[in-house]
């Protein structure tokens, strides 16, 4: 167990899938018997999920109890907690909605003499007698909101890149300014979007206990208003989600295709909204951005504080590094910090990942970790992307951003929407290539190089004079300065401006 500890972290469902069929070929555990409290219908759910074998490897000799909105669950030791918590949380939390039929926490209890009993366990000499761990006084109690985990603000590493983002999360938990309020991030993947919203709900709960707040993915509303229109129980699904006083709401660019529960998160909004609540999303692009969200979704949206996230700066990515490092126990030179700064910067996610992949390395074969050894551990995570969008991506995000389609930019449609969006996606060609106006031209089915020169002078001159731009979008007319504009679709393209 000794060896297996230090590499919980990198290939934890290794570890688990070794341990679970080694432990499963031992015929020493009973099943317990199944009755009809709550506590039994969760087990009943995990085992209908899980299978027989792996529910009695894990769940059958845990005792578990329901209290108000949490499930507990006590649990031998600190190592099962682990193992449970990174393996089972989701289906914990499942199998706790299932029974009490609305949204519950999860709470784990280390208990002492459970821990004897687990140690006894594993021994083959105890095999033929079942084992049942006694109620015993909670040493350990864990009380954060259903699938929020441990995540903080003080961890999240701060440059100039997200500082923005983590001022906007610390003034969400610690003031109730209308500035931020909804506060919407925004980015590509593994920049630590979700980080930040469990951060706020778990700050939030933790400076003020009575609050209720509710971290949720927007699949996972999506699920649960699809059960409970089913079930024809919308009654118990709005009374969930809209007597909160914080909600977060991860992915909800997952929402973009369902119109149906767009309507009904659109009212969930405007509840919370009216009652003075907070409401934080996050999402991968600008909510401008995400085709098929219905106009007053994206006006809710906009109307408070969006923020893109963005890939930490080098200096930043440094910090990340060494932090993480020395968090895993890992110490590194400087120029090994610095080649992995350098060369992965694709996420912060994969940051993470090679550090972790240095510290394996370092507890497998107990050596220093050299810049040779780090050039070669993580040579498939070195960042092999070109930073130059290409032609095609900036001809689909701007016709998507006025909501036309590429191929009306390409044609040789003359209408207001299509000919502004056809402009400016001519200026970001000329801006963000080194494509030739005749070449521009080819790319927008054949157009004269002179068409693109006054294309391009136009939206220069707009710029210049700072002017405001209008068009229809989707049938609304909206109105912003190109400057703006231009901006947003850039950001959506990752270009720095
Ligand atoms: N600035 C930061 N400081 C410390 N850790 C960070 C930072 N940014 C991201 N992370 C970590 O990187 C990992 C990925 O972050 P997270 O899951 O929040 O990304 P995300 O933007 O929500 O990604 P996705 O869109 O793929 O869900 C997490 O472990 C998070 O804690």
């Amino acid at each position: 167990m000794l060896l297996i500890r230090p590499l919980l972290g990198i290939s934890f469902r290794t570890v688990v899938e070794v341990l679970e069929s080694f432990l499963l070929k031992k015929k020493d555990i009973d099943l317990t018997k199944l009755k009809d409290s709550p506590e039994s219908k969760a087990k009943e759910y995990l085992l209908d999920k899980i299978g027989r074998e792996k529910y009695d490897l894990w769940f059958s000799q845990l005792d578990m109890s329901f209290e108000k909105d949490k499930l507990q669950v006590l649990v031998p030791n600190s190592f099962m907690e682990g193992m449970l918590r990174r393996n089972y949380l989701a289906l914990l939390e499942e199998a706790g909605s299932s029974v009490s039929g609305s949204e519950v926490g999860i709470s784990f209890v280390v208990n002492k003499q459970a821990q004897k009993n687990s140690e006894r366990r594993i021994k083959p000499a105890n095999a033929s007698k079942p084992l049942k761990y006694p109620k015993a006084r909670p040493v350990v109690v864990e009380d954060l909101p259903a699938g929020t985990g441990r995540y903080n603000l003080d961890d999240f590493i701060v440059g100039r890149k997200n500082k923005m983002a983590h001022r906007a999360a610390k003034a969400c938990v610690s003031s109730g300014s209308e500035l931020y309020n909804p506060l919407f991030f925004f980015g590509s993947y593994g920049l630590g979007k979700t980080h930040l919203l469990k951060a706020i709900v778990n700050e939030t709960m933790r400076n003020n206990p009575s609050l209720k707040c509710k971290y949720i993915s927007a699949e996972d509303f999506t699920n649960q208003f699809v059960n409970s229109t089913l079930r024809k129980d919308m009654n118990s699904f709005r009374k969930r989600f809209r007597g909160v006083d914080v909600l977060a709401i991860d992915d909800v660019h997952f929402l973009a295709s369902k119109k149906g529960t767009q309507e009904e998160f659109l009212n969930t909004f405007n509840s919370i909204d009216h009652a003075d609540k907070k409401i934080i999303l996050a999402s991968d692009s600008h909510p401008t951005m995400i085709e098929q969200f219905t106009e007053s979704l994206v006006s809710r949206f906009v109307s408070g504080m969006v923020i893109k996230m963005e890939m930490p700066e080098f200096e930043t990515r440094k910090k990340i590094v060494e932090i993480k490092a020395s968090r895993m126990g890992l110490s590194i030179s400087q120029d090994v910090v610095e080649y992995v700064a350098q060369n992965v910067s694709a996420s912060v996610r994969e940051l993470e990942g090679a550090v972790k992949k240095l510290s394996a390395q370092h507890l497998l074969l107990e050596k220093k970790i050299t810049l040779s050894s780090a050039q070669y551990l993580i040579s498939d995570m070195v960042s092999r992307v070109s930073s130059a969008p290409d032609a095609e991506g900036i001809i689909d995000t701007t016709a998507s951003f006025f909501s036309v389609s590429s191929s009306q930019l390409r044609s040789k449609a003359k209408a207001k929407t299509v000919s502004l969006a056809r402009s400016v996606a001519m200026h970001l060609l000329r801006e963000n290539t080194d494509l030739s106006f005749p070449e521009i031209g080819g790319c927008f089915g054949g157009k004269n190089h002179s068409t693109v020169i006054q294309a391009c002078r136009k939206v220069k001159k707009l710029i210049d004079a700072n002017a405001t731009v209008d068009w229809k979008h989707r049938g609304v007319k909206r109105s912003e300065k190109i400057g703006s504009v231009i901006k947003q679709v850039s950001d959506s393209l990752n270009i720095q401006q």
